[in-house]
């Protein structure tokens, strides 16, 4: 997890801190109560809970979409209720779940919408927008094209790079991937992350995906009817030490969840016998593995000397030191010998993992000292 700093970080991202906030809307309806949180610098807060209980109107009280009634918003040491509008917006990206883009300008010209506004050359704003769209995994043919030409999960990528475009220190993001399927939902986070990584905006996201808060936030804050927060803190906090019963039953099925933030970069994959060039026996049994032509898992099958008796696809495998121990578990779960299968990041086999490997790392996990 990176270091909690409060201040400016070195990108220049800044915390956005909320000082006892509250709104209520005109109608009486209580939209959150005594906000105090920090969003760190450079660090990816997110909002989950129930429906209703305040994660978009804390969001938007940001960049004064919503203005609180109480208590102030601060970006680093600046008062938001001190700039006007539109300056505050310009440091501010916002990203919304169906990416928001002009019909009918084309990916390009959507890119470069703010640049150009605040009068950027505009040779010099396409050519940063090009490149942002490879940053964001956007193919550069799609230049010329109009958002109706591209899938859901494209313009959202499109949706993610307009902002970065105006190089804002913070970026809101609001349900930013609920629109797309879950496979181009996973890509679109693993993205955001590799993204994040390199930028370090200051990033505030609202989500109602509790999978998707606990593997994207640093720090996740969690939203209880009545507009108030019930726990904030670090993904492994609330799900192994929540502050109350309400925690505790919003993040059911904790202990599966929290493999999750675990590496199996501290699995040693092993257990395996090679016997021919695409062929394996899990050690001390009569289970074979079989590779491909790229050494990549193929086929389980159970053998009576040279006879198979028994064979089943491989289809749930792990990449060692990338995928968390969550999904090693999956794989161990789905195969005929309890082992999960763990390949490389080119899908070349590696060797095996057991119940027991998963259970050491645990055990490590827990006696590390909690700061
Ligand atoms: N414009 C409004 N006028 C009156 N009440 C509002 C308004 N916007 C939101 N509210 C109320 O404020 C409370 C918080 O709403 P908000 O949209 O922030 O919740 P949320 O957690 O983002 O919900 P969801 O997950 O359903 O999007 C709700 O009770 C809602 O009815």
């Amino acid at each position: 997890m990176p270091k909690v700093q409060s201040h400016e970080n070195a990108t220049g991202a800044e915390p956005v801190v909320f000082d006892n906030v509250s709104k209520t809307y005109p109608d009486g309806s209580i939209g959150v109560q005594d906000i105090n949180l920090t969003c760190e610098a450079g660090q990816i807060t997110v909002f989950v809970g129930p429906s209703g209980c305040g994660k978009t109107t804390t969001l938007r009280m940001i960049n004064r979409m919503i203005e609180p009634s109480d208590g102030q918003v601060f970006i680093g040491d600046t008062d938001t209720s001190t700039l006007d509008q539109t300056t505050l917006r310009r440091g501010i990206g916002y990203v919304i779940q169906s990416a928001g883009l002009f019909p009918h300008r084309t990916i390009i010209d959507n890119i470069a919408t703010v640049p150009l506004l605040l009068g950027a050359n505009r040779r010099q704003a396409r050519a940063d927008a090009l490149e942002l769209m490879t940053k964001v995994g956007l193919d550069q043919d799609m230049a010329k094209k109009y958002p109706h030409q591209l899938s859901g999960g494209q313009q959202q990528r499109v949706g993610v790079a307009r902002p970065l475009a105006s190089n804002p220190p913070v970026l809101l993001m609001d349900e930013p991937f609920s629109a797309v399927d879950p496979i181009v939902r996973s890509d679109l986070q693993a993205e955001l992350l590799r993204l994040q990584s390199e930028l370090a905006k200051t990033v505030v996201l609202v989500t109602h995906d509790l999978d998707e808060a606990i593997m994207l936030a640093d720090k996740l804050v969690l939203f209880e009817q009545g507009g108030r927060i019930a726990h904030e803190g670090t993904p492994e906090d609330l799900l192994l030490r929540p502050a109350s019963a309400f925690v505790r039953d919003f993040t059911g099925d904790s202990g599966i969840r929290w493999l999750s933030t675990l590496s199996t970069s501290e699995l040693e994959p092993g257990k395996a016998r090679p016997v021919e060039p695409d062929l394996v026996q899990v050690e001390d049994t009569d289970w074979f593995l079989t590779l491909d032509e790229h050494e990549a898992p193929l086929l389980w099958q159970q053998r009576e000397g040279a006879t198979v008796t028994v064979q089943v696809p491989c289809r749930s495998t792990y990449t060692h030191g990338q995928d968390p121990v969550r999904v090693a578990f999956d794989s161990a779960v789905l195969s005929p010998v309890s082992l999960a299968v763990a390949t490389d990041a080119s899908n070349r086999f590696l060797g095996f993992s057991g119940m027991d490997d998963f259970s050491a790392v645990i055990a490590a996990e827990r006696r590390k000292p909690r700061v």
